[in-house]
């Protein structure tokens, strides 16, 4: 390790990687109560299970973010982070808040919840991935303000790079799309309309800019690969990313009470956004197939090329296949968008973390060169647990929105939505059973951390 400051990160990646134990966990219950409705009922009713599962999800990629830029900002910038002391205080704050907020969701009913921290002050709560309380948005502010300013003077006292450069632009595009979470207007149009600037300008805008940052920086180290090289295919993604991106938002505002353009400018936009993802592709493979040197951690390169492969299924194939408002009309929230929803997140932003911890992670341990032989089987084993189980999962519930489609949406002689449902619970378990596999899958990468080296 360079700078003995990029040390703060390892916090970040630990408890990243142990909220995604709980949220799988949390998916495995999901997946239960869709066969069987009262599976832990009156206990972790579906509504509760859900938002902690999607809410441990968001919280989880903070961190990942954040441990990123704490270990990636410093050797980039050739100096030092700009307060340490910070960057380890605000992970307590931010870990104690996003843990009673979890136990506040399991612990007491959401009205209740709303009660007791004050939300009819300042309403914000209710809204899907923006559950927490007023109060936790507050600390999430504050967090990230402290943590921007960290690595914004880290960065501005340091050498300046490409990706030091689109990272803090990603990041501060995140802090300030987050504040839409605070306005939530009573017109139900507006408010939905208001609640995409966060979920969409995040995922398809902002955190595209972070993903293709933290992509290149893993790139650079273990393919040898000139920098000049990798920021031209930076600048060109990220340009690409924001142009089809931003007026992409518009593929959610086809039938939700907005003006009827938005269906041409939703549709036309939003179908350009898989070229991004599909450059990542190709900007992946090329530099792996020039590199230079021959990393002992091949690992790491394995999760940055399966980044973009799934990155681009998920966000790419999956999200063009509703994009178009024809298509849309048919689908629209069905088991077709959560098949999306869990590809996209899981290959982009999960991936992108297992990229960058499997890289940094050794180091922090010691193990310049990476993790021994030994442990890398592992870890590549449990890769392709990870990465078959979610396909499953994702596979089955395209199977599950097309059948949806068909018995409830198309003709007139249709099956209701609980009857429909009642129909495809074979495929649900199917669905289960993958969800188990890539449980098995992250249980072998934590089991990979305590692999011991040869002759050690
Ligand atoms: C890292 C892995 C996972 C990620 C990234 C993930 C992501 C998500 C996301 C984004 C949603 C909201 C979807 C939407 O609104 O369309 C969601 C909901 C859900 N997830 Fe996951 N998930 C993961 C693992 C799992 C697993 C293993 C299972 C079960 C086997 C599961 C079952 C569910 C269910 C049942 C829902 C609720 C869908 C509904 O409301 O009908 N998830 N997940
Ligand atoms: C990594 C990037 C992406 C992530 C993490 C992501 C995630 C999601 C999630 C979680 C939802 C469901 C939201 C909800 O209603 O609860 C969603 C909806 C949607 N996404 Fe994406 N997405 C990504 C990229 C894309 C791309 C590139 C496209 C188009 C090419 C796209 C098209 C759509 C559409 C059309 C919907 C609305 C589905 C509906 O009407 O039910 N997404 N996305
Ligand atoms: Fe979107």
């Amino acid at each position: 390790m360079k700078y003995s400051s990029q040390m703060v990160a390892k916090n970040y990646f630990i408890f990243a990687l142990i909220l995604l134990a709980g949220e799988v966990l949390f998916g495995l219950i999901l997946g239960t109560q869709y066969i069987s409705g009262d599976f832990l009922f009156p206990e972790i009713p579906f509504n509760v299970a859900r938002m902690v599962h999607t809410n441990l999800l968001i919280v989880l990629i903070l961190f990942g973010f954040m441990g990123a830029a704490y270990y990636l900002v410093p050797e980039e910038s050739e100096r030092e982070l700009w307060s340490p002391w910070l960057a380890k205080v605000t992970f307590w704050i931010f870990a104690a808040a996003g843990v009673a907020t979890i136990l506040g969701y399991l612990l007491v009913p959401y009205a209740t919840l709303a009660e007791l921290t004050y939300n009819n002050l300042l309403p914000t709560m209710g809204r899907e991935f923006l559950e927490q309380p007023t109060i936790t948005k507050i600390g999430i502010v504050i967090v990230a303000l402290s943590f921007i300013l960290n690595i914004g003077m880290t960065v501005l006292k340091g050498r300046k790079t490409v990706i030091t450069v689109v990272l803090l632009t990603g990041l501060l595009g995140l802090a300030v799309f987050f504040l839409f979470a605070f306005y939530v207007p009573d017109n139900l149009v507006l408010d939905k309309f208001f609640w995409w600037y966060v979920v969409h300008l995040w995922v398809e805008g902002v955190w595209e800019l972070i993903l293709g940052a933290i992509l290149a920086f893993v790139l650079i180290k273990v393919t040898g690969v000139d920098r000049e090289h990798i920021d031209k295919w930076l600048y060109l993604i990220i340009a690409m990313t924001l142009i089809s991106g931003i007026v992409g938002t518009g593929h959610h505002f086809f039938y939700i009470g907005t003006p009827d353009y938005w269906l041409w400018i939703g549709s036309i936009a939003s179908a350009v956004e898989p070229l991004p993802f599909f450059m990542m592709i190709l900007y992946a493979f090329t530099m792996a197939k020039q590199r230079r040197i021959d990393h002992d951690n091949k690992i790491a390169l394995t999760w940055a090329k399966g980044t973009a492969v799934m990155a681009f299924l998920g966000a790419g194939v999956l999200g063009f296949l509703h994009t178009l408002a024809p298509v849309n009309f048919f689908t629209h929230g069905t088991q077709l968008t959560a098949a999306h929803g869990h590809l996209s997140f899981f290959g982009a932003y999960i991936m992108i973390l297992f990229t960058i911890i499997s890289y940094a992670m050794p180091i922090m341990r010691g193990r310049v060169h990476g993790n021994g032989v030994k442990a890398q089987k592992v870890e590549l084993a449990s890769f392709w647990m990870m990465v078959i189980g979610m396909l499953g999962i994702t596979s089955a519930l395209v199977i599950a929105g097309t059948m949806q489609v068909f018995l409830q949406r198309v003709g007139v002689d249709v099956l209701s939505f609980m009857d429909t449902q009642a129909e495809i619970i074979p495929v649900y378990t199917v669905r289960l059973l993958f969800g188990l596999m890539t449980l098995a899958g992250l249980l072998a990468y934590f089991y990979s951390f305590f692999v011991k080296e040869e002759g050690k």
